[in-house]
């Protein structure tokens, strides 16, 4: 039985959750793709090669690839999974009292796999009626034949978002945005049902489904090591998730601090780890453009009144203090950080493009995309290990390499 334990951002990567682009990437019209969080159509066979060829060189770095439609599909086999992802599927909320347990009937009916597409790859109106007559209702009645009546899940792609492994546990999370809020149910079921994590012990740092309230999200999360954990309040992730993440990791004593930078709340910044990756055990790849941030260290305290309960120290570091505030938290007098040197357009347009979202497979050893070059050759001036991955199709829905990735399996380091 394989522990689930991430033990740092950089140590040798064992394990990691990524899924290949299928169905629900053919969703995408160029109406549909804001609300989505696209910014334009994948051409998806070849994204999906793309993607395979991602996969290939997390294999060839030494870490097991589970894909994530398979996960679902082998936890869909479990009859309280496919219970609890029906019910967490078909809201009386989204389709109205008249289809919603309509709906959920006809998805029972189908088999593990015919459900795991529904889930992730949506459904139209049109598809639904080779699956039943129509059904009385004004929600599904007043949508055009081929309008989508089950809403697909693209963002998928990005496994690293909807929950995250820190040391001993993992956080399902509360996704801010209504086009994500679903991918928690998928990791939820996963991780109470598949055998292979129903089998093995760890701890939970959150409470399970929330509805877009003090939101985390994977991206923003970065396990520096050390005990520390790195954190950034984003666009997606709010001061509130990170006070009761920081609250659940003191109490099981997995983590002992957690810095927080206060990010620009804007899209091309919208996780920490479009900005600032950890690329060995004491370099980070960091945007040119980042400027100084305003950061909190938060510690744990031992409560006065309830001597079992952790409360929280916080201390604020002024802008500019951040570096010396993650140094701190890894016991390193200081941290070596990489900006390659480039005119502020080039930089910006790497940033967009991932530049500095590479995902460490080993001390020193990254993977990024091959679009940005400029960040690429500076990583290996500076002796990083590069491993290139092509990335035209893949980043069209603003991720790279990290933002696919969700470890469940990493050595920690010295
Ligand atoms: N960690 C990341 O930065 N993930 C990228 C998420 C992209 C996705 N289209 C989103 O907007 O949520």
């Amino acid at each position: 039985m394989t522990e689930m334990y991430v033990g740092s951002e950089v140590g040798q990567l064992r394990q990691v959750i990524v899924h290949r682009p299928g169905t629900e990437l053919l969703r995408l019209t160029p109406e549909t793709k804001e609300e989505l969080l696209f910014d334009d159509l994948l051409w998806v066979r070849r994204a999906q090669e793309e993607h395979d060829q991602f996969s290939a060189a997390l294999e060839s770095a030494g870490a097991e690839v589970l894909h994530l439609d398979a996960l679902l599909r082998q936890s869909l086999a479990v009859p309280e999974a496919k219970d609890f992802v029906l019910d967490h599927t078909f809201d009386e909320r989204v389709y109205g009292p008249a289809a919603a347990p309509l709906l959920r009937e006809v998805a029972a009916g189908l088999d593990e796999a015919a459900l795991a597409e529904l889930v992730i790859g949506g459904l139209t109106k049109r598809e639904l009626l080779e699956l039943t007559d129509e059904p009385r209702s004004v929600v599904l009645h007043s949508l055009g034949p081929d309008d989508l009546v089950v809403a697909p899940l693209p963002n998928h792609l990005f496994a690293r978002d909807a929950s995250c492994w820190v040391y001993g546990g993992v956080a399902v999370n509360s996704m801010q945005k209504p086009a994500r809020m679903r991918e928690a149910v998928t990791y939820e079921a996963i991780y109470r049902w598949h055998p292979q994590f129903a089998s093995a012990k760890f701890s939970r740092w959150s409470d399970g489904l929330t509805d877009g309230q003090a939101t985390v999200e994977g991206g923003d999360v970065l396990v520096i090591g050390n005990g520390a954990v790195l954190v950034g309040m984003s666009e997606r992730t709010t001061p509130q998730g990170v006070e009761r993440l920081a609250e659940r990791l003191f109490a099981a004593g997995a983590a002992d601090r957690v810095v927080a930078l206060d990010l620009p709340k804007a899209r091309s910044f919208m996780h920490l780890d479009t900005v600032m990756t950890m690329v060995d055990e004491r370099s980070f790849i960091e945007y040119a453009g980042l400027g100084e941030l305003a950061s909190y260290t938060l510690t744990p305290r031992s409560s006065q009144s309830e001597p079992a309960e952790v409360e929280l120290n916080i201390a604020d570091h002024p802008p500019g203090g951040a570096h010396r505030a993650i140094a701190e938290a890894l016991g390193l007098h200081g941290l070596r950080i990489l900006t390659a040197e480039q005119d502020v357009h080039s930089a910006a347009r790497e940033q967009w493009d991932d530049g500095c979202n590479a995902l460490a497979v080993a001390p020193g050893a990254v993977i990024t995309y091959d679009r940005t070059p400029t960040s690429n050759a500076f990583l290996r001036e500076s002796g990083i290990e590069v491993i290139e991955v092509p990335g035209g199709e893949l980043g069209r829905g603003r991720g790279g390499p990290r933002c696919m990735s969700c470890p469940t399996v990493r050595e920690p380091v010295d």
